[in-house]
């Protein structure tokens, strides 16, 4: 059966994750994980107070809109884009760098328009993207051991040990930060849109004079970019979105808001659009999960290669308890290499509990590996195998690709290895600029993205049963 356009009936809760009353604080009650330790706990409190008096940076009716957009991706209607920096940082909340980011988040969804014919939905990793969960709590900088690098919102990039003290401070200034990111792209979704984006490529291709010329695609490619910026077409929204990560933070953001006569007062977090909860603290029974529950906007769920189905299906009930289409995202990042063997018992899973998510692959975070001049690399071949292994693991199974979530950056970067640009391991000495993982760079995204649409227009995907 083709499950196109369907949805499924709600199903009853499993036993065991039927949720005792909900709270905007009951996350405290939990195990929580990746929280940065202040060791002035009064200045936080009076930070945290400064902050839960602070306006709503997005508006409600536009979080609900997204929901209803996020269903259409889920019905196969739609196609979403989530692409932004790993790390954003306060830096760059300049007007080129939120430029470069609109118009290549702009022209990754005029690619897929064009190729695919299909209406495109975007959110950015931006306007609030600054904090991280790490690997490790501490690092070694030339011989001195230091707290690492939490995000802009916790503590500096420039590895002093003074620096790497988390300070309350931050969060004042990732807030307003946020809020002049997302008024700049306020301003710029009601410009003309076509003239940046011109201006902007144009810029782009200027500055990159290496480009492989040999490759088949090489003139099709830029063809098809170069109509896409003169394009007038797509005017609609950019959503933005972070992960949910600081809970006290999220929590003094979080409020209680009508959105419409006839409903009763909800929890809404109003400092973004979308909230997604990483692979790292994704756990039913855990404080992200429960935070998570009680708020209103459209969210997502990082899964990785070791996530148990079980257990991601007691988080999916746990948080999408009415099973609405739209609400929740599967962010799946499983690498390239364990798609095949970890998809299909996950799809299983869900399918045999009647889920309805919206299933979307982020094709970066499980193909990151260290090569041996120690920098942290992904290569585009790898990315691209996962986007188009994951899109016919899902239409083999009956499943809709919901979208795409990538970390890109706006800019010419030297992060990620392979693509139009040919990035071999020297030019990572170019501009590797980064503070966590490898962003594809401005023409690697748009290539990459230009090579999922025309491999996967060239699959002949029939429904199987
Ligand atoms: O973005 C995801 C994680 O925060 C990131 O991959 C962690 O990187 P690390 O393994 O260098 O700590
Ligand atoms: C932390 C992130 O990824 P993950 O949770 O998938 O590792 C992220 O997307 O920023
Ligand atoms: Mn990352």
């Amino acid at each position: 059966m083709d499950t196109e356009n369907t949805i499924n009936e709600p199903v009853t809760l499993l036993k065991d994750t039927t949720p005792s009353e909900w709270g905007l604080y009951s996350w405290k009650s939990k195990p929580i994980k990746h929280q940065p330790v202040y060791s002035d706990t009064e200045e936080l409190s009076s930070v945290l107070k400064e902050i839960e008096n602070a306006p709503k940076i997005v508006e409600i009716q536009d979080i609900c809109d997204l929901q209803d957009n996020i269903r259409l991706c889920g019905l196969g209607d739609k196609m979403l884009i989530h692409l932004g920096d790993c790390a954003e940082t306060f830096k760059d909340c300049n007007e080129v760098s939120i430029k470069n980011r609109f118009v290549l988040f702009n022209l990754c969804s005029l690619i897929i328009n064009k190729i695919l014919k299909k209406d495109v939905v975007k959110i950015g990793r931006i306007a609030g993207q600054y904090a991280k969960p790490r690997s490790s709590p501490v690092e070694v900088v030339n011989g001195v051991a230091m707290s690492s690098y939490f995000g802009d919102n916790i503590n500096c990039f420039s590895p002093t040990k003074e620096g790497r003290v988390p300070n309350p401070e931050k969060l004042i200034k990732g807030y307003h930060w946020a809020v002049t990111t997302y008024h700049t792209i306020e301003k710029l979704m009601n410009y003309k849109t076509y003239e940046i984006c011109r201006d902007v490529l144009e810029d782009q291709l200027r500055e990159q004079t290496a480009l492989d010329k040999d490759t088949p695609e090489y003139e099709d490619f830029i063809n098809v970019i170069k109509e896409c910026a003169e394009d007038l077409s797509d005017i609609e929204d950019l959503y933005v979105s972070h992960e949910g990560l600081l809970l006290d933070y999220e929590s003094k953001l979080t409020k209680l808001c009508r959105y419409s006569e006839d409903e009763s007062e909800k929890y809404f977090n109003t400092s973004t659009h979308f909230l997604w909860v990483g692979e790292r603290t994704n756990k039913f029974d855990q404080a992200h999960v429960e935070y998570f529950r009680g708020i209103q906007n459209p969210i997502g769920i990082k899964v990785g290669p070791k996530s148990d189905p079980k257990d991601i299906v007691k988080s999916i009930l746990t948080l999408n308890p009415e099973n609405e289409m739209g609400r929740l995202t599967l962010i799946l990042r499983l690498g390239a290499k364990n798609v095949k063997e970890t998809l299909p018992p996950l799809i299983e899973e869900i399918t045999n509990h009647k889920l309805n998510v919206v299933w979307v692959t982020d094709a970066v975070h499980g193909n990151t590996y260290v090569n041996d001049c120690k920098f942290k690399v992904r290569h585009f071949d790898t990315v691209l195998e996962e986007l188009v292994s994951v899109y016919t693991i899902l239409h083999k199974n009956n499943q809709i690709f919901g979208g795409i979530h990538l970390e890109v950056s706006g800019d010419n970067v030297t992060e990620c290895l392979g693509g139009i640009t040919k990035t071999c391991d020297d030019d990572l000495y170019t501009n590797y600029s980064t503070q966590c993982d490898p962003r594809l760079s401005f023409l690697q995204t748009l290539h990459l993205i230009y090579k999922f649409c025309i491999e996967v227009s060239k699959l002949d995907l029939l429904p199987t049963e």
